[in-house]
């Protein structure tokens, strides 16, 4: 924050030099677009009718349309641009006459969905998630399948299902076996579960048939967001062979309501880890991996600190598997990176691996235990990454309670 004309009693995250962006609803007006700027929000709609982005891009709609469908679409261009001006909005003192009647504080707007959810794709690219799952599913066999090096390993998720953070969660029902080969029994998941996940947002669509490399990535992709993929492990144990998760996931995965730009996470760039065996062709190109901090808390207890930056696969390598049978992107289109965990326990980004399928329960703050999650628990998943000069670039929360139905 320490570049802008306003200043917030505490670091949110959300400074200059990040800029993510939602969509708001404030008082009686419909939803509008925004800007997240220290402890406020930037509603671009109110901005762009009182003149402040005039010029900037071709087509005004852009920024008085009800969610980011519009701005996703206008390619890296027009993001660059409407950055840009509220860089300068936000940046300079001589625009604070301006800007300061249309900020509206945080805590008094609600965030809908940014977005209309096109399709949404799951990866498994976290090489100990993968491994840890392996053990606890298919104790019998290699923790890794044999393909898992040679591609990022994925399955299409249902978008619709797609909800913002805040959305209660209803425990879902299916078929699960009560013991090992017992007949299975249809009723509430016993074993309802998170993954922290981040997810990337895509913007520029593509034709049937064309494909996206991997030096392709930022011209397509407009942001990220966090995303906890809800997992009812019961259901998903007996139900995946050999198609894949279908009901054990399908019920509800949440998403952060502020998208961060890809631009505010260049100084988060790493080098991805070393990749053996080297991937065919089209996995192949300028990429790189993400320097994010994640964090869980269940019920106010912090349970885990998942490291984004060790992912095996990379962000634009997923994308360019994705498309690289020719299917094409729609705006909208969510990919998210799969569980991450690190090496250490303390890394672990689902309650599977955290508790060992709950043989190992997790110790609260209110001295009470979990192996899954209960009725009336509340998760939130936060992360960050480095911004510049020391600063960190927030990606708020991604927050939501358990409900029985
Ligand atoms: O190994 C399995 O059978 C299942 C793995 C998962 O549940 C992981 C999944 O949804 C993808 C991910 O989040 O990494
Ligand atoms: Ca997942
Ligand atoms: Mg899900």
């Amino acid at each position: 924050m320490t570049d802008s004309w306003l200043t917030t009693p505490e670091p949110t995250g959300f400074g200059l030099d990040n800029l993510p962006y939602g969509t708001v609803v404030h008082g009686d007006r419909p939803p509008q677009i925004a800007i997240a700027i220290g402890g406020h929000a930037f509603p671009l709609g109110a901005a762009a009718e009182a003149g402040l982005f005039d010029g900037v891009l071709p087509d005004t709609g852009v920024l008085t349309a009800p969610n980011l469908d519009r701005l996703l679409a206008a390619g890296p261009a027009a993001w660059r641009a409407v950055r840009a001006r509220a860089t300068e909005l936000l940046g300079s003192r001589s625009h604070a006459e301006a800007v300061r009647p249309l900020l509206v504080r945080l805590d008094a707007v609600s965030n809908p969905l940014p977005f209309t959810v096109a399709d949404y794709v799951d990866f498994y690219s976290s090489r100990e998630h993968a491994e840890n799952l392996g053990r606890i599913f298919r104790p019998d066999s290699a923790p890794l399948l044999p393909n898992w090096t040679h591609l990022p390993i994925g399955y299409h998720g249902r978008s619709g299902t797609v909800v913002v953070s805040g959305t209660p969660i209803m425990r879902p029902h299916g078929q699960r076996l009560p013991a090992p080969g017992a007949e299975p029994v249809f009723g509430p998941t016993t074993r309802l579960d998170i993954e922290a996940e981040v997810g990337f947002v895509v913007g520029v669509p593509t034709r049937m048939g064309q494909t996206v490399s991997v030096d392709e990535f930022a011209d397509h992709v407009f942001g990220a967001v966090l995303v906890n993929d809800w997992s009812a492990r019961d259901i998903q144990a007996w139900e995946y062979q050999p198609l894949g998760p279908f009901l054990g996931k399908s019920f509800a995965t949440s998403i952060s309501p502020w998208i961060v730009p890809l631009e505010a996470l260049a100084e988060a760039r790493v080098a991805p880890p070393r990749q053996d065996p080297v991937p065919l062709p089209h996995l192949l190109g300028d990429h790189w991996g993400y320097d994010l901090s994640l964090r869980v808390d269940l019920n106010g207890t912090t349970v885990s600190r998942p490291p984004f930056a060790g992912l095996y696969w990379t962000p634009a390598q997923q994308l360019a598997h994705m498309t690289s049978n020719g299917a094409s992107l729609r705006t909208g289109d969510l990919f998210a990176s799969g569980t991450v965990s690190g090496p250490q326990p303390g890394q672990r980004g689902s309650l599977i691996e955290l508790t060992w399928n709950g043989a190992e329960p997790v110790r609260l703050a209110d001295g009470s235990t979990r192996g899954f999650l209960a009725d009336g628990d509340t998760v939130v998943l936060g992360g960050s990454a480095p911004g510049r000069d020391g600063t960190r670039i927030g990606f708020g929360a991604v927050t939501g309670t358990i409900h029985s139905r």
